[in-house]
């Protein structure tokens, strides 16, 4: 990132390990008053990029607060870009508050909100949006596959793509915006020209829409893979979530009508991110809560990644519509006598324990299938949304008629850099400027 902004004036502190108590609690300091921090509390700044042990006092009393490891941190190369210091303390409730409280009277500092860190290590160019996002994901990250992504994204696998792109994009329209300077000049020839720039302009658009092409598997990866419990009441729904997940999640009984709210519980499945859905029975009701139940159930139904539509052996199927959503069939007490034949799909039973295993092997297949395959760079709807406006507009640029206005052409350009920019958070237009007197520098 080239757009430089002022170092923060504050200085920001605040526990980096968990709350509770723990065998060591790190506390991080960030801005201009990190160095006289650890003056005051440590006697002096060790060796930098050192862990060194010291007796921390309040600067106030004098009394001594704990013995910790202290690590100076000089910036510009750290992780926030300002001078930085750790203190690692004895995890203890109480050690940590005396901390922080000493840490409060240092003149300039002050506790951190949540996410200030980061938003200083991008603010001062030391990651972008792309990589700010894949240290909170990694952070959240409950699965094995969640876990690789996020460090993908913190790698800067999308971050690096996109920023390629947005360098094309730039060289196409300082390429556009010299023809647009020298077109009274006679001394470009503009029909050659668009036509490259044309040509270009297609090849970044397939580019990114190629990427685009991934049957948001890294958003759902980032989401969970939704599977939806449906079926009529009583069809045996909360049983089953409850079976499926080992945990007593959902209340069950023996009265049609039980499950009102939609109940979610997230799975590990093989190292993939599940959420199972428990909902309402389907049916038509006169009780009001029940039919708002109801509604939410079609309503998850349609943002589901997979329905199984659950039929007691002993009891009928139930509606059968569920839209556009991939479906499989559950024969659930399976156990019972049954009543219909079964119809293929899978039989389960909750009280046996029989086929809840092929049920869980069903699911991980079908989300390996939605989760799996290349790895995929968008991972947010945000990324989604700008890179479709980016290859809108070039594909405005790709396909523009004979003679249409160059001043267009440029503007739809300059709306694609930006678009691309919006990704990693780089918007300036500084650096399109700067490329543009570089690269056609004739002495005007
Ligand atoms: N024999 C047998 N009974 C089951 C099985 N699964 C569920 N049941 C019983 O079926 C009844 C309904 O179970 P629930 O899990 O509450 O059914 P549901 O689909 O969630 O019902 P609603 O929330 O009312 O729509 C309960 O009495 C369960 O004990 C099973 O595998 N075998
Ligand atoms: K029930
Ligand atoms: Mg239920």
């Amino acid at each position: 990132m080239t757009d430089a902004l002022p170092v923060r004036e504050e200085t920001i502190f605040a526990p980096a390990s968990g709350f509770g108590r723990a065998a060591v609690a790190v506390v991080r300091v960030s801005g201009p008053a990190a160095g006289p921090a650890l003056d005051q509390l440590a006697g002096g700044r060790p060796e930098p990029r050192r862990l060194s042990l010291r007796r921390l006092r309040d600067p106030g009393t004098g009394n001594i607060l704990d013995q910790a490891l202290v690590a100076w941190l000089p910036g510009p190369a750290t992780a926030t870009g300002e001078d930085m210091a750790e203190l690692h303390l004895h995890g203890g409730l109480a050690v940590r508050a005396a901390v922080l409280r000493a840490l409060g009277r240092v003149p300039g500092c002050r506790p951190a909100e949540a996410g200030a860190f980061s938003r200083r290590a991008f603010l001062n160019g030391r990651i972008d949006l792309t990589e700010a996002e894949g240290i909170a994901d990694l952070i959240d990250a409950e699965t094995e596959a969640q876990r690789v992504q996020a460090l993908r994204q913190l790698d800067g696998a999308l971050g690096r793509q996109v920023a390629a792109w947005r360098e094309t994009g730039i060289e196409l329209l300082a390429g556009a915006e010299a023809a647009l300077d020298f077109a009274d000049e006679g001394d470009v020839d503009e029909d050659g020209l668009d036509a490259a720039l044309a040509g270009r302009a297609a090849a970044l658009r397939d580019a990114i829409r190629a990427t685009l092409a991934d049957g948001r598997r890294g958003e759902r990866l980032r989401e969970g893979f939704c599977v939806v419990l449906a079926g009529a009441p009583n069809a045996g729904k909360s049983t089953l979530l409850n079976a499926l997940s080992g945990r007593d999640a959902a209340i069950v009984s023996d009265i049609p009508g039980t499950t009102r709210d939609a109940i979610e519980v997230r799975c590990d499945l093989g190292g993939l991110p599940v959420v199972l859905v428990d909902t309402a029975g389907l049916r038509e009701t006169a009780d009001v809560i029940e039919a708002e139940g109801v509604k939410r159930t079609h309503h998850r139904i349609r943002s589901a990644d997979l329905v199984l539509h659950l039929v007691p052996a002993d009891g009928e199927a139930g509606p059968e519509d569920f839209a556009e959503v991939p479906v499989l069939r559950v024969r659930t007490k399976s156990d019972l006598p049954s009543g219909a034949p079964g119809e293929g799909g899978l039989a389960v039973s909750a009280v046996t324990g029989a086929g809840l295993d092929a049920l869980l092997d069903a699911i991980q297949g079908s989300a390996a299938s939605a989760l799996g395959g290349d790895d995929a760079l968008v991972t947010r709807e945000r990324h989604r949304e700008a890179l479709s406006r980016a290859a809108g507009h070039l594909d405005r640029v790709a396909t523009a008629p004979a003679g249409f206005p160059p001043e267009l052409v440029a503007e739809d350009l300059r709306l694609a850099v930006r678009a691309l920019g919006e990704v990693g958070g780089h918007v300036g237009v500084e650096e399109m400027l700067d490329r543009l007197f570089a690269g056609f520098c004739i002495g005007k």
